[in-house]
């Protein structure tokens, strides 16, 4: 029989601020999109603390009433973890740790904690720690006796290093281990990819939990896509695939999200290769998140970063079954009318012609739109075939020879 694993959620509050570069409304936003994060941890969020204030306090980040506040709160619920949602500086932490007497936490470290209970593999999980000792490094502060244990004490300081300055040293070492470790790791993936041959590659790129992974299920799962291959590194997964007879490779990478720790695009950067060889980026939208637009800034930001951005690409708008326009009321002179209003083809209009033709709205879970989906995705990836195989380009027919009419 199977055991049923209780899950036990460790409880936790969050913290936010209203400031002058930071709404009450994006606050809120801000605070969900943490609540879920927090949540993907494997922690429960009792309750909210906000706090208007000009700027962050330098020493504790909220207020000192507020403060006092929130740590009769974490000492009458037997809170946990207190969690933040901007980086804190190192000074900060320590400040609020030695009044909250909890774990604080801020949204850096919980990406990089729900990163490193994701990395299964030792290549993703060599990138996460590399990560988490990049982020550790400035904010230590001689808490960390243990690694001093490990190393055993007897001549381990220099004359006259302090015990944080061995730390330091020590997890110097390990960052410039790791470093080596990754280097060898980016040979590897490269040589790799280079065996992978001249087929044209296609990465699902998007925010996090936008159903890049769920688009490429049914895609490798269609019958039409005859031959499925799992090139399979932890983060990425890389398929074959072939609409009519075309083949190509698809990739499944990591999620992206807003304030992506730099620490973990730098290591990362073998994951996200990936994307930078790809030849064409699809990047998935979740059409029925209210904040769908900033996620696209979001991602192209990171694109950016990754010197992705003038790849060709196609917007895929994903789950049109749940996106729901807010009401709108004409005589209603007070509200405007924004794009929370818009109907489905209201977007269509918009997108299409932001992005001359490159966009489709479709539904991964109910294949809503799929046939355009897959021809449209068939026509971009043949255009580059051809350039790159221009002598059998007649193996490949056009798209709608093979499949006739397509469905709606
Ligand atoms: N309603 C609806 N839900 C969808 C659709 N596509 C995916 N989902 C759901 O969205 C959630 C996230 O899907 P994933 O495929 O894991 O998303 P992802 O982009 O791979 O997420 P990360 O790997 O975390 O970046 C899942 O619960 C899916 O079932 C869709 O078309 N409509
Ligand atoms: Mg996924």
């Amino acid at each position: 029989m199977l055991e049923v694993e209780k899950i036990e959620y460790e409880k936790c509050i969050l913290v936010g601020l209203v400031t002058q570069k930071q709404t009450h409304e994006k606050m809120t936003e801000y605070l969900d999109e943490l609540e879920f994060l927090a949540y993907t941890a494997g922690a429960e969020v009792l309750k909210r603390f906000s706090q208007k204030l000009e700027r962050p306090n330098p020493k504790t980040f909220i207020g000192t009433g507020k403060m006092e506040d929130v740590a009769a709160y974490v000492e009458q619920h037997d809170v946990g973890t207190v969690i933040f949602d901007d980086e804190l500086t190192p000074g900060q932490q320590r400040n609020i740790e030695a009044l909250l007497k909890c774990k604080i936490v801020d949204r850096t470290y919980l990406i990089l904690d729900i990163f490193a209970q994701r990395a299964q593999t030792s290549y993703a999980r060599t990138q996460v720690e590399l990560a988490q000792y990049e982020y550790l490094l400035p904010r230590l502060v001689g808490l960390w006796t243990h690694l001093e244990r490990q190393r055993g004490g007897i001549g381990m300081r220099g004359p006259g290093e302090t015990e944080i300055e061995t730390d330091r040293r020590i997890v110097r070492d390990r960052i410039t281990l790791l470093k080596k470790k990754m280097k060898t790791i980016d040979k590897q993936m490269s040589t790799q990819r280079g065996n992978r041959g001249a087929l044209v590659r296609v990465a699902l790129v998007g925010y996090t939990n936008v159903g890049k992974s769920t688009l490429m299920n049914v895609i490798s799962k269609s019958k039409v896509f005859a031959e499925n291959k799992l090139f399979a590194t932890l983060d990425t997964t890389v398929r074959k695939v072939v609409i009519g007879n075309l083949p190509f490779l698809l990739s499944d990478t990591v999620g992206f999200i807003r304030k992506l720790p730099t620490q973990l695009v730098d290591s990362f950067k073998s994951t996200l290769d990936e994307v930078r060889e790809a030849d064409l980026l699809l990047h998935v939208v979740d059409i029925s998140h209210p904040q769908f637009e900033d996620h696209i800034n979001a991602v192209n930001k990171i694109l950016d970063e990754i010197k992705s951005m003038d790849k060709p690409t196609l917007m895929v708008f994903n789950k049109i079954d749940a996106y729901k326009a807010e009401a709108y009321d004409d005589d209603d002179l007070m509200v405007e009318r924004t794009g929370a209003h818009y109907s489905l083809d209201e977007w269509k209009e918009t997108w299409m012609s932001r992005t001359n033709g490159d966009a489709i709205f479709i539904s991964a879970l109910n294949k809503n739109n799929f046939d355009s989906f897959r021809k449209k995705v068939y026509e971009r990836v043949r255009e580059i075939h051809v350039t790159r195989f221009p002598y059998n380009e007649f193996l490949y027919p056009e798209y709608i020879d093979q499949y006739g009419q397509e469905e709606e």
